[in-house]
């Protein structure tokens, strides 16, 4: 959907988020006009699942104890034909690749956001990490399409260059804006704004709306502030802000095909 349908019909994004950033991923949903719920309660997810237009997993504190759990939502987004978006926190570690071997093996999950390590992990090529940062270099359009093949999902890519692929489309957004990268759940908090997005329809069109979009309001916030504290929430302040027409002029000139 674009954001003039986004403020309308205000979809309602379920997070099965991590422990550190929920309050930050929930912001920046609501800023944008839609409607963040988190849960963790088995019991809810079919009713919670019923009444949302998406459901974002993260693994990033996940808990073994839970995984049945886990693979359980995707499964009852699936039958209920609910987009699902996966946010592979730190996925290299092999520890953390256990919650996403197991979800992926039993569900369908229809778009991955991750930084270019976590990316790479997908596409089975080596690249730098450090826990939950991508450190290293490489190329990164063969690593998103690389990644979209191999998982069937569309790919989305943050980092100072976004990359979305679905292994034939695959389009880019070149703008760096490092302060963005200084808030810890920026990235959990893209995936979640991917999932409104793509509340009505999984395409790579609306995955780039939501990355240009957090971008962009990146951008509009390192005008105005230079300080890691000031900029989080000059971000949600933009997100709130951001016009649909801001966002597709923006689009028109950023977003390249690779
Ligand atoms: N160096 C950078 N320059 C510009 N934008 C960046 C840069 N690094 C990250 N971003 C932007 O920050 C957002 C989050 O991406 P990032 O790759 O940092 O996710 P992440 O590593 O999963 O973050 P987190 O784990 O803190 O949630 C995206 O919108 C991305 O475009
Ligand atoms: C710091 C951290 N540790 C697990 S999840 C998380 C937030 C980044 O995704
Ligand atoms: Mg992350």
């Amino acid at each position: 959907m674009d954001l003039k349908t986004l403020k309308t019909t205000s979809p309602l994004v379920f997070n099965y988020a991590n422990y550190v950033t929920p309050q930050f991923v929930a912001n920046v949903v609501n800023v944008v006009g839609g409607s963040p719920i988190m849960a963790r309660e088995i019991a809810e997810f079919p009713d919670l699942v019923g009444v949302s237009d998406a459901v974002v997993i993260n693994t990033g504190t996940w808990r073994r104890a839970e995984l049945l759990e886990t693979i359980k939502l995707a499964q009852l987004a699936n039958q209920a034909k609910k987009v699902v978006v996966l946010d592979p926190v730190a996925v290299g570690i092999p520890s953390r690749s256990v919650p996403v071997k197991a979800v992926m093996a039993d569900a369908k999950i229809d778009i991955i956001r991750g930084n270019a390590a976590e990316i790479a992990w997908f596409a089975g090529i080596d690249f730098a990490s450090h826990g939950i940062d991508a450190t290293g270099e490489g190329d990164l359009l063969m690593i998103a399409q690389q990644a979209a093949k191999k998982t069937g999902a569309i790919i989305a890519m943050s980092g100072a260059t976004d990359v979305v692929s679905d292994g034939m489309t695959t389009q880019t957004i070149a703008v760096d804006v490092p302060l963005l990268a200084t808030n810890v759940g920026t990235g959990d908090a893209l995936s979640a704004l991917i999932g409104a997005f793509n509340g009505d329809e999984v395409s790579v069109t609306n995955t780039v709306r939501a990355m240009a979009m957090m971008k962009l309001a990146g951008v509009q916030a390192a005008k105005k502030v230079t300080t890691p504290g000031y900029f989080a929430n000059q971000v949600l302040d933009e997100l709130y802000l951001l016009t649909a027409e801001a966002l597709e002029t923006f689009m028109a000139q950023e977003v390249k095909n690779g």
